[in-house]
């Protein structure tokens, strides 16, 4: 019994607070004491001082129940924090969500706990009834057969509140949206009258606010070295592989026996690469506003020069075909306009993989199943819960958008880009089927692709040293609650969230290497890593590059709308034609803009400000963390300052601390 003091805070934003009336308990080991209706959380943070005539012992838990009179508003709760007898200092109650409704809602005191850390079973009730209600709340949905599974839900309402965009982010998204689609309205008015007759006429459309990358690929987009570089530090770094052998497919007509004689010589140096975009093949291609698009599933072999450029060798358009002479092959020493339309034909293939595998399965979808298996299966309690929730801020939201306004019947795929209309579902479905846990973890998916060592892959050495960091940071947290392989082997929690996660979320993936179960400390780790990496690093990297190299639309076309040639006789207008229009590259342009325009609403990797633990250990293993972000960013602008091409894509100043667009 005694005097205590308590302080509750209401969320930052303007529709935070609640005229409601709020009734609190404090819950400790021996007793249970009902504070009354003490609170109306309106706006910042409420104290009061409160004498409890009962022993309650030590704080465990703090219980709140608002009171809806006439009108029930929501009221976002930050935390409780409670000091008195029995709180050692201060009691922490991290909270982070919308309180909604008149049930009562249960604040368990921020210490991380696993089943075993709680033998007296103080919490296991509390527990069970979390994830009952979570699982309520959160339920698997469904957008197309033979994909991963995204939250249910079509629109932002259908989401659970706590996954909406809160109203900053909702304020901004929603003006520049409207912003970009009233410009595209008003200039797109002259797009079907005016046309592209040169490729210089692109420049019609390049953005304004270009960034000074995007002017360099608008100067230099034609040149070999600038082609090879993107494969390496560009918008899609996830295709380029060190051939081990030359690909089946390049079948070599009579006559091209030097180019044999060249690509053995630089297989045999160990410098040939190649990037396949087979799983293209046979896509059905888009018809828009009755004019069929075309799509291409080419084959680019590479060099890697000891100056660390990469450079084509030679392009195939599309594999070779049983009965067909085999495929036309383009070279660097064939007619200027004949090589750029190959290699255009092979920037608008990496547009598709890129925007649909690259970026949005193995960044946003991904990121999406990860978040829904923890809301299903961990407690707010649990140290795994605390340290992956603030990695799913608005990724929900962000992906229910994507698939009602981009991916959609009617969406812009439909509209302007060659595998919409339902090639793009295919391309997903092939992409789902062969993704593996190792191509989501860059020191086995580098290692698999020939690039860990390679100097002028930027991408490569950023993503191991971010990879790397949070690994520690993982392993400094698992370290703190799990003294043995045993105890994860124990944790019947973490077991059904690993398996929730790859048997229902990534369907049955355990045959592509994902765990269903896990057997230690580094299993774990290995594991939570490659969840945060790819709701940062993974995203980012795929994610920021698209202001850069497709504001310069014929670098990124989204669409094609002739075959590819089967000639060498090209002329510029040639290109022109089976460029995007000037309407299509007006909307690429605006949907790149926007998506690929700078966060102002955004944290950085590792700078969430909510506390979800409690304890100066949990608190010593973040700051260590956040030193080494810090000292990765510093180096990368040293490193950039030298550079020709800087590349920013994992500076952690740049990575969003989840996927939130
Ligand atoms: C043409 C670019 C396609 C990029 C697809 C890859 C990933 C998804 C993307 C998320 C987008 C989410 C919402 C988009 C909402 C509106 C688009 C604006 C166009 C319109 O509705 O008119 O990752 O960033
Ligand atoms: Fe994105």
């Amino acid at each position: 019994m005694g005097k205590y003091s308590v302080r509750v805070a209401t969320g930052d934003l303007f529709l935070a607070g609640s005229p409601n009336q709020v009734q609190l308990w404090l819950v400790g080991k021996h007793g249970e004491a009902d504070l009354g209706t003490q609170l109306r959380p309106v706006w910042g943070k409420e104290e009061f001082e409160i004498d409890v005539p009962l022993h309650l012992g030590r704080l465990l838990m703090v219980k709140l129940r608002k009171h809806n009179v006439l009108l029930s508003v929501d009221w976002f709760c930050k935390w409780i924090s409670v000091q008195g007898p029995g709180t050692q200092g201060e009691a922490f109650f991290p909270c982070y969500r919308w309180v909604q409704g008149h049930r009562i809602i249960c604040l368990p005191e921020g210490t991380a706990r696993t089943l075993s850390d709680d033998p007296q079973n103080l919490f296991k009730k509390y527990r069970e009834q979390e994830l009952e209600e979570r699982k309520k709340v959160y339920r698997w949905g469904s957008w197309k057969d033979g994909l991963i599974l995204p939250i249910a839900g079509n629109r932002q309402p259908d989401l659970p509140r706590d996954e909406r965009f809160l109203e900053d982010k909702d304020l901004d998204f929603s003006v520049s949206l409207a912003k970009a689609l009233k410009d595209m309205a008003i200039k797109g008015t002259l797009d079907f009258i005016n046309c592209v007759k040169r490729l210089e006429d692109f420049k019609k459309i390049f953005p304004r606010g270009k960034t000074a990358l995007a002017e360099r690929v608008h100067d230099s987009w034609k040149s070999d070295a600038f082609f090879g570089y993107q494969f390496l530090n560009g918008a899609n770094p996830m295709l380029l592989r060190r051939s081990s052998r030359l690909p089946a497919r390049l079948v070599l007509p009579p006559g091209m026996e030097d180019l044999k004689t060249q690509l053995e010589k630089e297989l045999q140096a160990g410098s040939l690469f190649e990037v396949d975009f087979s799983l293209l093949d046979g896509v059905k291609p888009n018809v828009i506003i009755f004019k069929p698009q075309y799509v291409a599933a080419p084959l680019v072999m590479l060099k890697l020069q000891p100056d660390g450029r990469l450079l084509p060798m030679v392009i195939q358009l599309q594999p070779p075909r049983y009965g067909c002479p085999p495929p036309l092959l383009f070279l660097p020493s064939d007619p200027p306009m004949a090589w750029l339309l190959a290699k255009t034909w092979v920037r608008s293939s990496d547009f598709q993989l890129h925007q649909l595998q690259s970026h949005l399965l193995r960044g946003h979808l991904i990121a999406e199943v990860i978040a829904v298996a923890t809301m299903r299966s961990l407690p707010s309690l649990h140290p795994i819960y605390k340290l992956l929730i603030p990695h799913f801020r608005y990724t929900m939201a962000i992906n229910t958008l994507a698939r009602s306004r981009l991916v959609s019947e009617g969406g812009i795929f439909d509209l302007v880009v060659s595998t919409g209309s339902g090639g793009h579902v295919d391309i997903l479905q092939r992409a789902t089927a062969c993704l593996t846990y190792r191509s989501l973890c860059p020191p086995d998916d580098l290692a698999d692709r020939g690039l860990l060592g390679v100097k002028s892959s930027l991408y490569g050495q950023d993503a191991i040293r971010l990879w790397g960091i949070i690994s520690r940071y993982v392993e400094g947290m698992v370290g703190l609650f799990y003294k043995s392989d045993q105890a994860v082997k124990d944790d019947l929690e973490l077991q059904a969230w690993c398996r929730e996660m790859t048997e229902t979320g990534l369907q049955m993936a355990q045959d592509r290497g994902f765990p269903i179960s896990l057997e230690s400390r580094a299993q774990l780790c290995h594991f939570v890593t490659m969840c945060i990496f790819t709701c940062t690093g993974q995203h980012a990297s795929n994610h920021l590059g698209q202001l850069d190299w497709y504001s310069w639309i014929p670098n990124g076309p989204c669409t094609m709308r002739k075959p590819p040639p089967i000639s060498k006789d090209v002329t510029e207008k040639d290109i022109v034609d089976s460029l995007p229009n000037l309407h299509q590259a007006h909307m690429q342009k605006t949907v790149t803009d926007f998506l690929g325009r700078r966060q102002p609403v955004m944290v950085a990797l590792g700078q969430h400000e909510e506390k979800y633990f409690s304890g100066p250990e949990p608190q010593a293993v973040l700051r260590q963390f956040r030193e080494e972000l810090a000292a990765m960013d510093k180096e990368i602008d040293v490193r950039n300052a030298v550079l020709d091409l800087p590349y920013e894509y994992l500076r952690p100043s740049m990575v969003e601390n989840s996927v939130t667009i």
